[in-house]
C-alpha cells in the first residue's frame, strides 16, 4: 500500500498523484488533456480528490481514461490526514432546512419540488440545474408558451374509465412522458441518475440516460428492472471511435433509442452556474501555458469540451451504419430541420431548446411543434400525427399534465420532462421522483376526464385553441407559482462577513 506521505510528495505539475476512491493515480501526463483544465486537478495534487471527483464524473471515468500503468494501487488509509471539509454557513443553513422540509405528503405539484429544492439543495447543484442561458428568457418562455394554448373540452362523454397510456418508439409507457437527459445527477443527490431509473421502472415510464451522467452508464442500466425501457442521449465526441464504442455498447445493453443532441455544438452561457465556479479558484478552467480557455459554461465546461461542433447532416449515414437503434435528433427548432430530419430517414425529432440552456430567445418546443406538423403535412401529403414512423417529441417548461395533453393534442407522440425530477430527488431522493410521477398520473386521470377524453386518441387538435401560441404579446394571468422559483442568484453572492 502507498502511504499518504508518499502521495503528498507528488503534488506538482512535474509529478502529480491523486487519490480517488482509495486508489492512487499518476495523472501527471493527463493534466493538459483534462477537459476541465489542469488547475482543478493540481488543486488536489498529492491529496484525496474523491469528494470533488464524485458529482462530476462517473465512477469509472478515471479507470477507463487513464492507462493501466498510471494506476499505482491502494493508499494506506491509516496514513491519510483527516481532511476536515469546510462547510460554509450557506451550506450549513441549507442542510438544516433540508431536515425541516415539508413532509412528502404535503407536496401537491411539480412546482412544490422546485420551491423546496431551491431552499435545501446544495447551492452549486441548484445553480447548475436551474440555470439557463443568458437572460433565461427562453427558459421562462418554455413554460409560459403553454399558457397561450387553451382547451376546448367536450362533455357528456362516458369518462368513467380513462386510459392515458401510449407507446413511444414501440415501447409501451404508462403516460405520454419520459424522463429526459439531464447531466451531473450526483450534484443533487449521491444516488444521482439511479433515483430516476428506479422510479421510472416503478411507474412504467422511459428514462433517457445522459452522456454526461454522474453515475456510469452501466450502473444506470444495471439499476433498471428487466421490463424497463431506457434510451440514451448522445453528445457526439470529436473522437468518433469513442462515440462508436459508446453507441454500440449501449445497443448491446438493450438501449431502445439513440437521441443525438444537435442543439449544443457548444454549451450555452449559464450565468448562475458560472457564478458558482468563480467561487472555487481551483475551478478556473484554463491551462497552465496561460491560454485562456472559455470558462463560459461553469460546471458543464469541465466535462464537455469533447463535444464535436463539426457534427453535420452527412454524419447521419455513419450513425446508421454503426447502430440499428432508432435515431432521433434532440434539439430541432425549426420546421426546415424537421423536414430535413425526415428526409434523412431518422425515426423522429425532439423539438427542444435544451431547457433554455443553449440559445436564448429560441422558441418553445410547443410553438415549433405546430409549425412542424403543418409543414410535414405539406411535405408528405396524407401524413397524420401523432405519427409512428416519424415521432415528434417536445420538452421544456412542462410542469403539468395539461401541458403534456396540449402537446399531444397538437401532434406530439410524447413529452420530455427534466428539472422537476431533479428537484424532486434533490429534496426527497427516489421517493421524490415517485411522488412526482404519481402527481402527474393523478393530474392525467383528472384532466382526461375534464377534457372528455377516454384515451389519448381522443386528445385531438379540436380539443385546443392554439391560435395565440406564436404571438408573443398575448397577455396571460401572471404565473405566480413559476415566478416565485425564479431568481437571479446574485443575492447568493453576498460575501461572508
Ligand atoms: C435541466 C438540465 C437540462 C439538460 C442538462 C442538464 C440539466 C441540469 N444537460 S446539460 O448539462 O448538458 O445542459 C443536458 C445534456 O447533458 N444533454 C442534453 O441533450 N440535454 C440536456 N439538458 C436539456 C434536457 O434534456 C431538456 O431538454 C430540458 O431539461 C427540458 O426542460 P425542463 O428542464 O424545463 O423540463
Amino acid at each position: 500500500m502507498i502511504s499518504g506521505a508518499t502521495v503528498a510528495q507528488h503534488n506538482s505539475r512535474e509529478s502529480c498523484w491523486i487519490i480517488v476512491h482509495g486508489k492512487v493515480y499518476d495523472v501527471t501526463e493527463f493534466l493538459d488533456d483534462h477537459p476541465g483544465g489542469s488547475k482543478i486537478i493540481l488543486k488536489y495534487a498529492g491529496k484525496d480528490a474523491t469528494e470533488e471527483y464524485d458529482p462530476i464524473h462517473p465512477p469509472d471515468a478515471i479507470t477507463t481514461n487513464l492507462p493501466k500503468e498510471k494506476h499505482l494501487g491502494p493508499v494506506d488509509p491509516s496514513s491519510l490526514q483527516k481532511t476536515v471539509k469546510v462547510v460554509t454557513s450557506v451550506e450549513k443553513a441549507r442542510k438544516e432546512k433540508l431536515n425541516r422540509r415539508p413532509l412528502i405528503d404535503e407536496i401537491l405539484s411539480l412546482h412544490d419540488f422546485e420551491a423546496i429544492a431551491k431552499e435545501v439543495m446544495p447551492l452549486p447543484a441548484w445553480a447548475y440545474y436551474s440555470s439557463a442561458a443568458d437572460d433565461e428568457i427562453t427558459n421562462r418562455e418554455n413554460h409560459v408558451a403553454y399558457h397561450r394554448v387553451w382547451f376546448r373540452p367536450r362533455v357528456l362523454r362516458d369518462v368513467n374509465k380513462v386510459d392515458f397510456s401510449t407507446s413511444l418508439l414501440g415501447t409501451k409507457t404508462s403516460m405520454p412522458i419520459y424522463i429526459t437527459a439531464t447531466a451531473l445527477g450526483k450534484l443533487g443527490h449521491p444516488e444521482g441518475e439511479k433515483n430516476l431509473t428506479r422510479a421510472a421502472g416503478k411507474f412504467g415510464v422511459i428514462q433517457m440516460i445522459p452522456t454526461l451522467a454522474s453515475c456510469s452508464f452501466d450502473e444506470i442500466v444495471d439499476a433498471a428492472i428487466d421490463s424497463q425501457t431506457q434510451w440514451m442521449q448522445l453528445y457526439v465526441n470529436k473522437n468518433r471511435d469513442l462515440t462508436k464504442k459508446f453507441v454500440q455498447h449501449a445497443e448491446s445493453r438493450g438501449i431502445k433509442g439513440l437521441f443525438i443532441t444537435v442543439d449544443a455544438p457548444q454549451l450555452g452561457r449559464r450565468e448562475k452556474d458560472m457564478r458558482m465556479k468563480f467561487e472555487d479558484s481551483g475551478a478556473k478552467v484554463q491551462n497552465e501555458n496561460g491560454e485562456q480557455v472559455d470558462r463560459n459554461q461553469g460546471a458543464a465546461r469541465a466535462i464537455s469540451s469533447f463535444i464535436d461542433p463539426g457534427l453535420c447532416w452527412a454524419d447521419l449515414k455513419w450513425f446508421k451504419s454503426i447502430t440499428k437503434m432508432p435515431i432521433i435528433l434532440k434539439g430541432v427548432q425549426t420546421w426546415e430541420d424537421a423536414v430535413m430530419a425526415y428526409d434523412h430517414g431518422v425515426a423522429g425529432v425532439v423539438l427542444s431548446n435544451h431547457g433554455g440552456r443553449q440559445l436564448d430567445f429560441a422558441r418553445s418546443g410547443i410553438e415549433v411543434l405546430v409549425e412542424v406538423v403543418a409543414k410535414m403535412k405539406e411535405h408528405v401529403p396524407g401524413m397524420t400525427f401523432p405519427n409512428e414512423k416519424f415521432q415528434l417529441f417536445v420538452d421544456g417548461g412542462v410542469r403539468r399534465a395539461t401541458d403534456v395533453l396540449k402537446a399531444v393534442a397538437l401532434g406530439a407522440n410524447g413529452v420530455g420532462i427534466g428539472r422537476p425530477f431533479l428537484y424532486a430527488y434533490s429534496a426527497y431522493g427516489q421517493e421524490g421522483v415517485e411522488k412526482a410521477l404519481q402527481i402527474l398520473h393523478d393530474e392525467f386521470e383528472m384532466n382526461m376526464r375534464l377534457l372528455g377524453a377516454q384515451t389519448l386518441k381522443d386528445v385531438v387538435p379540436a380539443m385546443v385553441d392554439a391560435r395565440g401560441l406564436s404571438s408573443h404579446v398575448v397577455s396571460v394571468p401572471g404565473d405566480r407559482l413559476y415566478e416565485t422559483n425564479y431568481e437571479s442568484m446574485v443575492g447568493a453572492r453576498i460575501r461572508e462577513e
